[in-house]
């Protein structure tokens, strides 16, 4: 958050961008092409997230989507197909997560200000008012992160066999990971840790992490059910 804002008041005016990291190859699906572009009811996964980031009343400014370099090709095939209009700019991705999302932000390295959401290019059900709550809280407070209670009973492993967690004090993250644009940028200078598996660890030494309602429906497409999973909500809400 800029060092002149009230806290309190959200910078309504900071322009807003999108990184859509859709940079890995899918292993856990075992699919013969990346997940981002398997159909989801008639359009592919990584359409229908961009979709939800193009929704005007959002106002997200640009949207630039991370694909394997080597996937260029089919992502303008399938736009041709498709006949996307969206505006967006595709940029190669890196070997990690990380390296894309950091790949995306160079991207954006002209911009003096603003707040920045990172999203799973194949979380494509994710509600307009959960990215919305994303970018105002970000704008209020420099950091928002969407995650949701777990439902499930959790246990930790230990050497004598396995504890419960109280899940009440869990949560489960999600995308979008809304930031201020600098701060997002000082955090991805520092170098790659193992324990990066999302945006908010890479920022949690410079800034408190302020979590958000994420939403059940927002999942990750990464293992064949999933793919079940999105079609089914995706009918019951279409
Ligand atoms: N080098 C990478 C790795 C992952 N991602 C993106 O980060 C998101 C979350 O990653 P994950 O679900 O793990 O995707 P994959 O790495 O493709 O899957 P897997 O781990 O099964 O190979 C995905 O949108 C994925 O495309 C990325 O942009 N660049
Ligand atoms: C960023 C993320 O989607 C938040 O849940 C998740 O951490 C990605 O993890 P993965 O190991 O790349 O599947």
């Amino acid at each position: 958050m800029p060092e002149n804002q009230d806290p309190k008041t959200p910078n309504v005016q900071a322009p807003r961008f999108a990184i859509l990291v859709a940079g890995g190859s899918g292993t856990r699906m075992g699919a013969a092409k990346p997940k981002q572009f398997l159909d989801l009811l008639g359009e592919p996964v990584l359409l229908h997230t961009l979709r939800r980031f193009a929704e005007t009343p959002l106002r997200v400014q640009q949207c630039v989507v991370v694909l394997p370099a080597e996937q260029f090709s089919t992502w303008h095939q399938l736009c041709a197909e498709h006949h996307v209009r969206i505006p967006h700019t595709v940029i190669a991705g890196g070997p990690t997560r990380w390296a894309s999302v950091r790949n995306g932000l160079a991207y954006l390295a002209d911009q003096t200000s603003g707040t920045v959401a990172v999203h799973d290019g194949v979380r494509p059900l994710v509600p307009a008012s959960v990215i919305e709550e994303c970018f105002a809280t970000a704008e209020a407070h420099g950091t928002a992160v969407a995650a949701v209670v777990p439902k499930d009973s959790v246990r930790n492993l230990s050497q004598q066999g396995s504890y419960a967690l109280d899940r009440a004090r869990l949560r489960l993250v999600q995308t979008p990971q809304c930031f201020e644009l600098d701060l997002l940028r000082r955090a991805y200078q520092l170098p790659e840790l193992p324990t990066f598996t999302d945006d908010a660890s890479v920022v949690e030494d410079l800034h408190p992490i302020q979590l958000v309602p994420g939403d059940y429906r927002n999942l990750k497409i990464t293992t064949p059910e999933d793919l079940l999973l999105a079609e089914a909500i995706l009918r019951s809400t279409t």
